[in-house]
This record gives structure tokens, sequence and C-alpha cells, in this order.
């Protein structure tokens, strides 16, 4: 099995969630009084809404808690019918535990259509007896008022430097391995805040076994191609003073080498909808470049220059 950090670290307890400390004394608090009203978790991906669910699905019900527990996710292509039937299934079934009350965690709920939030909120009523909702989603705006006004809204907020670090430290030890505050310091950069993208880098990196700033920068431009495509895009559309400052940034911040970059920029450039022709001379210029650096250009001179070949490019066609 593959053993995949986010999962293996995955909070159990409501005390494991970092950094959300008032929405956990609030849930702690519907806990103590065994019950619960229905709730909105908003906020960015990664900061532990799910986790937070399942965490207090287990403080409520214990080792019997997936019995007591449906996740559905409303941007299910199937529709809401299927997620209406869905639900119905788990709630007519009675609850097997002393609360009375089973869980039914939505994700993505800001993805569903007004009209199917309207004809989900006749469900939540339905079954108000025997289920509780949560629904994730990244805006509470996106949801109808009605649902809005039946739901305690909770906030969650992109992770702090330090809960975030903390709980990363914590991590390398139990696994095994060394990481220095300049590594961590990337990572909690590239993250956003985002405790799922910070740990899956994490994990990617200590694989590679060369635990260091640059490498980070690095292998999180591969999960994320934005800024390779920024660089094409800008330098394209003859933004050359913002694609050298990105590309500043890469090598000077990220610690990206020339080849680095080009690498990058070539795999993000065979999925850009750009003109065909300017593709292929775009290609043409990152081997040649490629080449030059190899050869002992330096990267500065070597790297201005294709953003300038390709601003050309950009220019050449209309
Ligand atoms: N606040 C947190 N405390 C501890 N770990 C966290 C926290 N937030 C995220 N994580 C880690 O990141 C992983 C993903 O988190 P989770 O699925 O709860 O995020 P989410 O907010 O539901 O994201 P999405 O909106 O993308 O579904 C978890 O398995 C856990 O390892």
């Amino acid at each position: 099995m593959i053993n995949i950090w986010t999962e293996k670290y995955r909070p159990k307890r409501l005390d494991d969630v970092i950094g959300e400390d008032e929405n956990i004394n609030t849930l702690k608090s519907f806990v103590k009084n065994g019950d619960l009203p229905h709730l909105i978790f908003a906020g960015p991906a990664g900061t532990g809404k799910t986790s937070t669910a399942i965490a207090l699905t287990i403080e409520l019900f214990g080792d019997d808690w997936k019995e007591n527990f449906l996740e559905l996710n409303a941007s299910d292509e199937r529709g809401i019918d299927i997620i209406r039937n869905n639900i119905k299934d788990f709630a007519k079934i009675r609850p097997s535990n002393k609360l009375g009350f089973k869980i039914i965690f939505l994700d993505e709920a800001d993805q569903l259509t007004n009209e199917a939030q309207a004809a989900l909120r006749r469900t939540m009523e339905m079954f108000y007896s025997t289920t509780r909702f949560i629904f994730s989603c990244n805006y509470s705006s996106k949801i109808i008022p009605p649902i809005q006004s039946r739901c305690v809204v909770l906030r969650f907020r992109p992770l702090d430097k330090e809960a975030m670090e903390r709980k990363l430290r914590e991590i390398a030890k139990n696994e095994k391995f060394d990481i220095d505050d300049d590594s961590l310091d990337a990572i909690y950069e590239i993250s956003d805040g985002d405790m799922r993208k910070a740990i899956n880098v994490m994990q990617a990196i200590q694989s590679t076994g060369e635990i260091k700033p640059s490498k980070i920068y690095e292998i999180s431009g591969e999960i994320n191609k934005n800024e390779y495509k920024n660089l094409i895009s800008l330098s394209l559309n003859g933004a050359f003073s913002d694609a050298k400052s990105l590309l500043d940034k890469m090598l000077v911040d990220y610690g990206l080498s020339g080849i680095d970059i080009i690498r990058g920029m070539h795999s993000a450039i065979r999925n850009e909808r750009i003109a065909n022709r300017q593709k292929l001379e775009i290609l043409i210029a990152l081997a040649e470049f490629e080449f030059r650096i190899s050869q002992g250009g330096s990267d500065n001179v070597q790297m201005d220059a294709l953003l300038a070949r390709i601003s050309y490019i950009g220019s050449e066609i209309t």
C-alpha cells in the first residue's frame, strides 16, 4: 500500500486539528452537549474542513463513527437527484447510536446550483430528526440564504506559519529525517497556508533525499505549473519587465537554475492553449537555450535572452 502522509497524519481527534482553536472550541461544546446544529465549514482547500468533520464524528460516536457518517461530493456529475437518493437511503436507517442522529458531510456544497440547493433544503427538513448536515465550501456566500440561516457557519483560515511548521517538524521526526528551518520556510511559502499541499511537498522532497529550498521550489513547480505558464505568457504578451521580475524571483528567491526553469517551462507549455506556430517556435527556443546553458552560458544572460526571444515570437505573429 502506498503510504500517503496526508492520510497517515490526518487528525483523528478535534485536538489534533491545528490552527483552528476557536472553531474547535465551538465544536467541543457541541460534543459536550451531545447535539449538533447543521454546520457550514467555509474556507480554502487543505485547511482541515473534512478532517474536522471526521474528528467531530469520532468524538461524538467513537468506534462506530463510520456507520454514522456519510461523505458525499456535491460536484457528483450524476446530479442532485442521486445525491438526494443517497441521503434518503442513509437517513432512512435509524441511527445506531445513543445520540439519535447521523452526520452527512457534503463536500463542495457551493458547486450546487441554487435550484439544487433548494431541493436539498427540503431534504434537510424532511430528515432533521435523524440527520445533521455539514456543508463544506470555499465561500459561504455561495450557499443560498435559507440554508445559511439554518446553519452555524465556521470559517477555516489558511494555516499560519508557526502552526504549519510545528506540524511539519512533528511529521519529519516521526518519519525519522532532518529538515532545516530554511526548507520549512520554503514549504510554508509555496503552500499558501494549504496543509495538504505542504505535507505533499514535504513527502515528495523527502523521497528525493535532497531536502533543501531550491529542490522544494523545483518540486513544487512540478506540482504548480502556474508560475511557468505566467513566465511564458508575460513574455509572449510583451510584458517583458514583469516576466523578468518573475524570472529573478525564480532564480534568486527559489534558487532554481536556468535549466530547471527551462524544463519547467517545457512541461508547462505542452498543455497551453497558444497558437500552434508560436508553440513550435517556443519549443525550439527552449531547446536552444537549454543547450547554450549546458555549454557554459550563464543562467542570467541566457535566461534574459530566452524571455526576449519569446517576446519576439509573440510580436511576430498577429
Ligand atoms: N488544520 C489542520 N490540522 C492538521 N492537519 C491538517 C489541517 N488541515 C489540513 N490538514 C492535513 O491536510 C489533509 C487535507 O485536509 P482536509 O481534507 O481536512 O482539507 P479540506 O479543508 O477539507 O480541503 P478541501 O476543501 O480541499 O476538501 C489532512 O489529511 C491533514 O493531513
